[in-house]
């Protein structure tokens, strides 16, 4: 776990983390499989990876962009977590167009059926897997954490907390819209790296908890890791209520 002293110090190492992180993907595999999140932490990664000259240090024409979660609405509508990114960051950036892969829209090719858009974006994931498998070698995955410890669109207690399929709709979200889909809790914990960013006062019962033992549905933030690292990065007000023995083994 990284404590940084504030938000704005955290967006800001993050970003450089996460260039240095493609970079090294890009060394040991020739591309890089990046999952992007929604949320106003994330935002504010996006927007310091693109104001940092060391981004150009990047061939973003080999990165595969994914997305862990995505709220159910139209193609360009504000909220969406793809349209959020792409104002932030991805427009900027020279990504090969074919390597951005958002989560269908609700007015996409299977319109307003959040089911079929979640198979659909599970077909597209297998389709860039290795041999036979369903999902991509996923590099590094970014989870924002709620102050309720949802991850992606993995809500506590929410039937999507049992899924075992490697996508998911999700209906009745606590969180507006209620509609989305989502990566599941397996599939998320195939990445080689999670990277859980979190700031602020709000969120700090939920990153306490999750690092002291909680259990996956009630709390999807303790459900999650990578299968080389879990980096918990936070601000010093998202950390408040880590005990200094769990700070210390992280
Ligand atoms: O679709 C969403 O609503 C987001 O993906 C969500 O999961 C977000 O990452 C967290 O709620 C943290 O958001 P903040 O950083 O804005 O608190």
């Amino acid at each position: 776990m990284i404590v940084h002293a504030d938000a704005r110090l955290l967006a800001e190492a993050v970003a450089a983390r996460l260039i240095v992180r493609v970079l090294d993907a890009q060394a040991e595999r020739g591309s890089a499989d990046v999952v992007l999140t929604g949320g106003r932490v994330a935002a504010a990664v996006y927007r310091a990876v693109l104001a940092n000259p060391a981004r150009d240090a990047v061939d973003w024409s080999r990165v595969d962009l994914w997305w862990g979660d995505e709220r159910f609405l139209p193609a360009g509508d504000p909220d969406r977590n793809d349209t959020q990114a792409r104002e932030a960051l991805l427009d900027a950036l020279p990504l090969d167009p074919a390597r951005v892969h958002p989560m269908p829209p609700s007015d996409g090719p299977d319109g307003a059926d959040p089911e079929l858009a979640a198979a659909r974006y599970a077909a597209e994931l297998a389709r860039s897997a290795p041999g036979s498998g369903e999902l991509p070698h996923f590099d590094v995955l970014l989870l924002g954490v709620g102050e309720d410890g949802h991850v992606a669109s993995v809500f506590p207690e929410h039937p999507v907390a049992y899924e075992t399929r490697p996508v998911s709709a999700v209906r009745g979200s606590p969180k507006p819209p209620p509609v989305r889909t989502t990566l599941t809790l397996p599939a998320i914990n195939t990445a080689d790296e999670v990277w859980l960013i979190a700031a602020g006062p709000d969120k700090a019962g939920a990153v306490g908890m999750a690092l002291t033992g909680a259990g996956p549905v009630q709390l999807p933030a303790a459900g999650v890791h990578g299968t080389s690292r879990t980096v918990w990065l936070l601000d010093r007000a998202a950390a408040a209520q880590v005990p200094l023995s769990s700070r210390a083994l992280r």
